[in-house]
Parts: structure tokens; C-alpha cells; sequence
């Protein structure tokens, strides 16, 4: 008799219901590369009373979670379900049961993923998470495999769809921030708690788990600095355009000589880069290896189909080792100790927007405070504010530690033609691509 490989699902949200429409669709192709066919065998869901999209066969669902993780016939834990603390505990009382585990979820595995890997792999235990980071995008199989032989020295992306769809139809539809974030909900791109996409914790998340396979080091979330996209104005997005640059939220992770920074910030990357034309909820990962050179993955970073298209590939690909008896040999232990760089060792340039006294004196008490502290000022626009003593000063400046950067913002802060710091940013990408 044929075998069938099971799974149980857990979480039949946007994610869980894309798994269940491609297996159902795909079935075909997934048979005829891995042998077998895959069904679901027990859903677990929250709330049983739900109205379900779909052709979701109802006896299958389930709260209760012991129906899928004690199953004797599942073989493989889908995990679309989101959650930390308790999710780990599931996926660990899965794996006592020797079930391989696939999932999507980047808040649990930002935090337990090193602890989920080992105790997987004490079990011959598969752990797959590609879905996590980037979505629709091929981007984890990347690093540990197409770019496997390969030094990387930099990762630079946009790893967040909803808040690229945000920025994106800010600018381009004179949108405001709160009624395009409700519709990144609506399509099914935020996460449940949309601050986490909107602060940057989503991103900082990928980040990590990106960190930690590129640079073989063990990553702490907490070492990525982290800055959302909440406190953007229209008008910083508008003198971005006017300078030359489009605004994006980026992931940077980049090494220099063992040492690693890790951040998550709104950037300005000029509009000649690759990066700068990536739109809507589509995510692009630009990777610098030491004898690859440059390459950029780009595709769909959320929504249904694209992220449970990376979930059932993951899937398949745990079937193909379950069939060699190979589970759980995946290499958990990093080659290097973790050594994150001082704020003297991370340079970049550097975007600010300032509101001052439209006055004599003003412009050279500004320009002295950069001089001081020894950095170069690139591009520099003043416009008075019509109606009012004031002038707006937007300025870029050549590159510079972040230290020089910190030391300059405190003592803007105390000068007194200065009547508010808008904003400053990080620019980037201008030596490459
Ligand atoms: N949406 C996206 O584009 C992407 C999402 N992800 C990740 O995939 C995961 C799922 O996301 P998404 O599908 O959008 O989330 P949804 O909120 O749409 O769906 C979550 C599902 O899980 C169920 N669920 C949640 N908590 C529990 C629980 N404690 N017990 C039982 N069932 C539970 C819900 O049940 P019920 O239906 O009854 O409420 C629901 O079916 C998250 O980790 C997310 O970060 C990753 C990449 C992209
Ligand atoms: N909320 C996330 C979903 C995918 O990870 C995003 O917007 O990128």
C-alpha cells in the first residue's frame, strides 16, 4: 500500500488556509517529486466556530492540541499558528514524540530557535523555517545551501512586507500612516499585533535568524538595534525624494574582521539602487559574499500563497529526509563567539531634517557643530517656513561613525537656533549595485 505522509496544522489563518489550498492544488507535483502524497490530518484552530474560507473538511479541526502533537499517525507539525512561549512548549512536546517540525513563525524562532534546533536534532528531529523570514523568498535555503561555501559580509534588505506596503502607498498615494496600515491587515500582511511590524520587531526578528546562519555566530535579538517606521512624516519621506533617495525600512547585518552590527532602521537608499524600487509588500534581500560578489533575492514577503508556498516546500523537503533517514543532522552549533562592533567601528551616512531661526549666524552655528565633531556635510537644503521665523535645514552628510553621529545629535540638542530635531536616518547603498 502506498504510504501517506501526515500532518497536523496548527492554525488555520491566512497562512494555515494558503498550506491547505496547496497541498490540495498541488498535490500532483508534490507527489511526483517526493514519491508520496501529503494530507492533513488533524487542524488545530482557537476558536471552532469560526466561518472557515475554503474547502477546509471541518471534522479535521480540533483545540485541542494533544490530538495533533500525541497522534501516533502525524509525521510532521505545521506550525502557522504565531505565539512564543506556548508555542515552544507544543513544538517541544512534538518533538518528544518524534513529529518534525515545520514552521513560519520568526517570533518564537528569534528567541528558542537555537533550543529547538538542538533538542530536534538530540531527536533526529527535522526543524524547517523558511517561512519565517522574507515570505514567498527563497532566502534561508540561500544562505544554507546556494551560498553555503561562501564568506558573507553583508546582509541588507527589506524584510518586512507591511510596512514596505505602507511607505510605498504613503508616498505614492499621498496615503496617511493609519489607513494603509488597516489595509496591510486586511490583505492579510500584518502580523496580529501590528506594532511588532510598525516598531521594527518583525524585521529585527528576521535579522537575527538571518545573522546567526550567515555569520555562524549565535545571535541575541536583543543585539539588533531596532527603530520603526511610527514616528515617520509625509515631509521626511518628501525630502528623501527631493535629495534623491526613497525611504525603506531596512535589515542591515554586516562583518568586518570577526566583528558584527545588527540593525533595523528606516534608511534612505538612492533611487538608483536595487533596493529603492522595491514596492508593496515585496521584500528583497541583497547579500555580499567575499567570492560571490553581489546578489539580491527579491519576491512576495507576505500574503497567503506566497509564505504557505515556502511552508509546504519546507514540508516536502522534511519528507525527502524522512525517505533517506537523514532527519535531524542539520549542523546546530555556530563556528564563531558572537562580537559585536562599538558605535566607533559602524559607518554610514547620514540623513537629517532639522527646523532652526531663519537668522544670520544659524546656518554656520549648525554647520560648526558637524565640523567639530569631524564630519563632512554631502548635501544640504535650507527652505524658511512660510509665515514663521523659521527655516527647515535637511542635510546629508559624507560618511561617519555612529559615535560622531551620536555626539552631533546631543549637542544639536542644545544649541539654541535649533527649535526641533524632526528626524535622522541612515543612508545607505550609495558604493553599491
Ligand atoms: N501572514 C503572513 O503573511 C505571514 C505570517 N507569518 C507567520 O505565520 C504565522 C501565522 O500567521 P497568520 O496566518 O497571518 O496568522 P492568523 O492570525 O491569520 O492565523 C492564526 C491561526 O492560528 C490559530 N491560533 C492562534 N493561536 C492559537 C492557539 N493558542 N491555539 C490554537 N490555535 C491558535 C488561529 O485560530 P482561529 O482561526 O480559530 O482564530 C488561526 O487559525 C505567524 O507566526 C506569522 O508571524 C510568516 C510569514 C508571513
Ligand atoms: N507581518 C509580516 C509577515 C511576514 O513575515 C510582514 O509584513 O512582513
Amino acid at each position: 500500500m502506498q504510504k501517506t505522509f501526515n500532518i497536523g496544522l496548527c492554525g488555520l489563518g491566512t497562512v494555515g488556509t494558503g498550506v491547505v489550498k496547496i497541498l490540495q492544488k498541488h498535490q500532483n507535483e508534490i507527489v511526483h517529486q517526493i514519491g508520496y502524497p501529503i494530507e492533513v490530518k488533524k487542524i488545530l484552530v482557537n476558536n471552532m466556530d469560526k466561518k472557515r474560507e475554503g474547502n477546509i473538511p471541518l471534522s479535521l479541526l480540533t483545540d485541542k492540541v494533544e490530538e495533533l502533537v500525541e497522534h501516533p499517525d502525524i509525521d510532521v507539525i505545521v506550525e502557522v499558528m504565531g505565539g512564543i512561549e506556548e508555542t515552544y512548549e507544543v513544538l517541544e512536546k512534538a518533538i518528544q514524540n518524534k513529529k518534525h517540525i515545520v514552521t513560519a513563525n520568526k517570533d518564537m524562532m528569534a528567541i528558542y530557535g537555537s533550543s529547538l534546533l538542538q533538542f530536534a536534532s538530540e531527536n533526529e528531529c527535522d526543524v524547517r523555517y523558511e517561512a519565517s523570514v522574507a515570505g514567498g523568498i527563497p532566502i534561508i535555503r540561500s544562505l544554507t545551501d546556494g551560498l553555503a561555501s561562501d564568506r558573507i559580509h553583508k546582509i541588507m534588505g527589506i524584510v518586512n512586507g507591511t510596512t514596505n506596503y505602507i511607505l510605498t502607498k504613503m508616498i505614492e498615494q499621498n496615503r496617511s500612516f493609519e489607513d494603509v496600515l488597516l489595509e496591510a491587515q486586511q490583505l492579510g500582511y500584518a502580523e496580529a499585533d501590528p506594532s511588532s511590524d510598525i516598531d521594527g520587531l518583525d524585521a529585527a526578528r528576521k535579522v537575527s535568524l538571518l545573522s546567526t546562519l550567515a555569520f555562524s555566530m549565535s545571535v541575541q535579538l536583543q543585539d539588533v538595534d531596532v527603530r520603526g517606521i511610527r514616528d515617520m512624516s509625509y515631509d521626511d519621506l518628501f525630502y528623501a525624494e527631493q535629495l534623491g533617495y526613497t525611504m525603506k525600512l531596512l535589515g542591515i547585518a554586516s562583518r568586518d574582521e570577526g566583528k558584527i552590527e545588527m540593525s533595523v532602521q528606516p534608511t534612505l537608499v538612492p533611487h538608483h539602487h536595487p533596493l529603492a524600487s522595491i514596492k508593496d509588500e515585496y521584500n528583497a534581500v541583497y547579500v555580499y559574499g567575499e567570492a560571490v560578489g553581489e546578489t539580491m533575492f527579491y519576491g512576495p514577503g507576505a500574503g497567503q500563497l506566497p509564505t504557505a508556498t515556502a511552508v509546504v516546500s519546507d514540508l516536502m523537503d522534511v519528507v525527502k529526509n524522512i525517505r533517506l533517514g537523514v532527519t535531524g543532522k542539520t549542523s546546530v552549533q555556530p563556528q564563531f563567539e558572537t562580537k559585536l562592533k562599538h558605535s566607533s567601528e559602524i559607518y554610514s551616512k547620514f540623513f537629517f531634517r532639522l527646523e532652526a531661526d531663519d537668522e544670520t549666524g544659524t546656518f554656520l552655528a549648525i554647520t560648526s557643530v558637524f565640523a567639530e565633531e569631524k564630519v563632512s556635510l554631502d548635501k544640504i537644503l535650507q527652505m524658511p517656513k512660510q509665515g514663521r521665523a523659521t527655516a527647515e535645514i535637511v542635510l546629508i552628510t559624507h560618511e561617519a561613525s555612529k559615535e560622531q553621529i551620536d555626539n552631533v545629535l546631543h549637542k544639536l540638542e542644545s544649541l539654541q537656533v535649533i527649535n526641533g530635531i524632526h528626524s535622522y536616518y541612515r543612508v545607505e547603498g550609495e558604493g553599491e549595485a
